[in-house]
């Protein structure tokens, strides 16, 4: 599809949809398991499942090895997946290399964490997007056609005049216009897709907002799908329409980023907005530019569990100050908060039957009656609050 046929597609049309996606790195194997047989793996992403909107930034959040960079890319199609399905416009796509490989990812572009690995030093700007126009048959067919095409490019990331970036090298560039060069270069593939795995993160504070803000222009003015993967909460907020949160290689809550971050429903989200350092960048009042910075405080309250050996039941159960007999045994199913449309949270405590039978709690080792139970649980009809149970 072209920009011009996009230009005619419905507003909000799923793109790329995500069906129980799941990924096991399989881990090598040690001379007992070859007498035992038994096969251990890493459980990367199990039953993941979400879609990409035309014109929606869509963020996936979690802490350091929930998966997120796994998710980007199954749908990139850089891993086999393990199983699950992955829908381009509602038709099952498995690549493996060659021309439906290239296909693919002329409509699916992802854009990494760290613009300098990405592009080569040896190579000027020049070159790394007039591979891209190539590569994907957007070069035209005259060098004139390539001048315009290159020049359309970085105006279009803001790089501009475009004759000063056009010859340089990347390490002649800051973070910002290198991670900018890196952006136009996907965009030379005309996609329809962006996955942009912690596209700030490695940037300065000061040069993030600029970044995220050329993201959100390019939504709009493209029409792109983006999914834009963070360790930040709180820009999740600022930049994303929908937020998804990963848990231990599962999604545990999901909605529309301004209520899963201002009423957020499961323990875990809870957590990852308490860990954030300064309040103001969760409810925006705050210095916008700051975006990004919360990187490494959402580790706090415990560890992640190991990924070889997963908890049994709700993967947060042994951190979590409300986990009940049956967190630890069964899965929870996605609940519907009730508060807003398509918010939901994969948690027990949504459950009023379980939360009048067990108590919020109840199989929390440390539990401590001064965490206050989700406010959202409170406003459901059941017939039990946390209050009520404890
Ligand atoms: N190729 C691989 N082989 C084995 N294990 C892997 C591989 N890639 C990722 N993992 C493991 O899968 C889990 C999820 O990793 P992933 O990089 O997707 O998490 P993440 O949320 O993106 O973390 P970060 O924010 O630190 O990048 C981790 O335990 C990681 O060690």
């Amino acid at each position: 599809m072209t920009l011009s046929d996009s230009a005619d597609a419905p507003v909000n049309e799923v793109v790329l949809e995500a069906v129980g996606l799941t990924k096991h790195f399989p881990v090598r194997k040690r001379l007992r398991d070859l007498l035992t047989r038994t096969t251990a793996a890493v459980h990367a992403v199990d039953d993941v499942s979400f879609v990409l909107r035309r014109g929606q930034v869509t963020a996936l959040v979690g802490e350091s090895g929930s998966g997120k960079s796994t998710v980007a890319r199954l749908l990139a199609q850089l891993h086999p997946r393990t199983a699950g399905d992955l829908l381009l416009h509602g038709r099952s796509t498995r690549v493996r290399g060659g021309r439906a490989f290239r296909a693919y990812v002329r409509r699916v572009q992802l854009i990494l964490q760290d613009p300098f690995a990405s592009l080569n030093p040896v190579h000027t700007i020049r070159y790394h997007l007039t591979r891209s126009l190539r590569i994907h048959g957007n070069a035209g067919r005259s060098a004139e056609d390539l001048d315009k095409a290159l020049a359309d490019l970085l105006t279009r990331v803001s790089l501009t005049p475009p004759e000063r970036y056009l010859d340089a090298f990347p390490h002649e560039l800051s973070g910002g216009q290198r991670q900018r060069v890196a952006i136009a270069r996907a965009l030379g593939a005309d996609p329809e897709v962006l996955l942009a795995d912690e596209p700030v993160s490695m940037l300065d504070v000061s040069i993030r907002l600029g970044v995220l803000n050329l993201l959100r222009d390019l939504k709009e003015r493209l029409d792109l799908a983006i999914l834009y993967i963070t360790h930040d909460i709180a820009s999740a907020r600022y930049f994303a329409d929908d937020t998804i949160v990963m848990y231990a290689g599962r999604m545990v809550e999901g909605g529309d980023s301004e209520t899963v971050t201002k009423n957020p429903a499961h323990p875990y989200t809870r957590l990852l907005i308490e860990s954030a350092p300064d309040p103001d960048r969760i409810t925006g009042a705050g210095d916008a530019a700051d975006v990004g910075g919360a990187a490494d405080a959402d580790r706090g309250h415990g560890e992640p569990p190991s990924l070889i050996s997963p908890p049994s039941g709700c993967r947060f159960h042994p951190r979590c100050p409300h986990a009940m007999p049956r967190c630890t045994v069964e899965l929870p199913p996605r609940h519907d908060i009730g508060d807003r449309p398509g918010h939901w949270a994969a948690c027990w405590l949504y459950d009023p039957a379980t939360v009048t039978a067990e108590g919020p709690g109840s199989a929390a080792p440390d539990a401590d009656p001064s965490v206050p139970p989700p406010p959202a649980l409170i406003r459901q009809d059941g017939t039990a609050s946390v209050g009520d149970a404890r």
